[in-house]
């Protein structure tokens, strides 16, 4: 069986470590050690203070579920450690220098680099952006106020522009725009609304292209224990590694 270290043991470190199926959580680490401790009681894994210990731990790949920062910081020492990674906070491959540092590293390792489709749907076939036309591609979000941790009475506009200026200033609210970006291999525009009528995070994505039009709206709900946060988040990731070991793939 895969087994996996947990780099991250807040809402969807919780989630998985309660719900995953097809691989065994041997380490976790988090920046709050007590999380990790907790953690490692609930499913019986080893719990890691120190990033260099964690890594050298013997297992397959690193499940990151912290941070944009964690996993910039963490990436590239996972794969020297030779394992493969998946990543949630996707918002981290946002700079390009970066992005291409990881992946030329992972290649010459050997290592993979997995990343779910986390909060929307339509990641699949919007691959077909890397090899035919998309000339509209924008992903309107709207979450609650207290998703994103502000307050105000009415519908709001909070950011209107490229994902990759988005993600610098709301990194825990719009990776999925990266992650839209990265599938397509173009450029995204995002607009991000607060109104305190919705009680989901709404992600409306609007696609032109040669293929004709689409548009996808997700409406998601948010995680019990972190509202900025889309439970279908949680649910990919353990989609994500569950098909890891299966023989056929399905999408895109
Ligand atoms: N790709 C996608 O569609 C989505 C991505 N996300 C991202 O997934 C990540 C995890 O989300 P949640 O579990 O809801 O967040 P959370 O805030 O509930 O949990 C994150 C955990 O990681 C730990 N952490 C943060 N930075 C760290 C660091 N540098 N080193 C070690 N530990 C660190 C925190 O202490 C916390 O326990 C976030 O970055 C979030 O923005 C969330 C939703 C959708
Ligand atoms: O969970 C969501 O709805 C989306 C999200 O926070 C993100 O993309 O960072």
């Amino acid at each position: 069986m895969l087994t996996i270290g947990l780099l991250g043991c807040g809402n969807i470190g919780n989630i998985i470590a309660k719900n995953h199926v097809g691989v065994e959580i041997v380490a976790l680490f988090d920046q709050m050690p007590e999380r990790a401790e907790e953690m490692g009681r609930l499913c019986h894994a080893k719990a890691f203070g120190d990033i260099e210990e964690f890594l050298s731990e013997d297992f397959d790949l690193v499940v990151e579920a912290a941070s944009v920062s964690a996993a910039q910081e963490y990436a590239l020492s996972v794969l020297e450690h030779g394992k493969d990674l998946v990543v949630m906070s996707v918002g981290a491959f946002a700079d390009e220098y970066f992005r291409e540092e990881v992946t030329r590293r992972a290649a010459a390792l050997g290592r993979r680099i997995h990343i779910p489709s986390g909060a929307i749907f339509g990641l699949d076939n919007l691959k077909i952006g890397q090899i035919s036309g998309i000339t509209k591609l924008l992903l309107r979000t709207t979450k609650n106020p207290r998703s994103l941790n502000m307050e105000c009475t009415e519908r709001m506009l909070l950011f209107s522009g490229q994902a990759n200026e988005c993600i610098k200033h709301y990194p825990k609210n719009t990776n999925v725009s990266v992650a839209l970006e990265l599938a397509a291999g173009r450029a995204v525009e995002v607009e991000l609304w607060a109104d305190p009528d919705v009680d989901r995070n709404v992600h409306e994505i609007f696609i032109e292209g040669d293929f004709g039009e689409a548009t996808i709206t997700v409406r998601n709900r948010p995680s019990p224990d972190n509202p900025s946060t889309s439970y279908l988040a949680a649910l990919s990731i353990i989609t994500l590694l569950k098909n890891l070991s299966e023989p056929m793939r399905i999408g895109t």
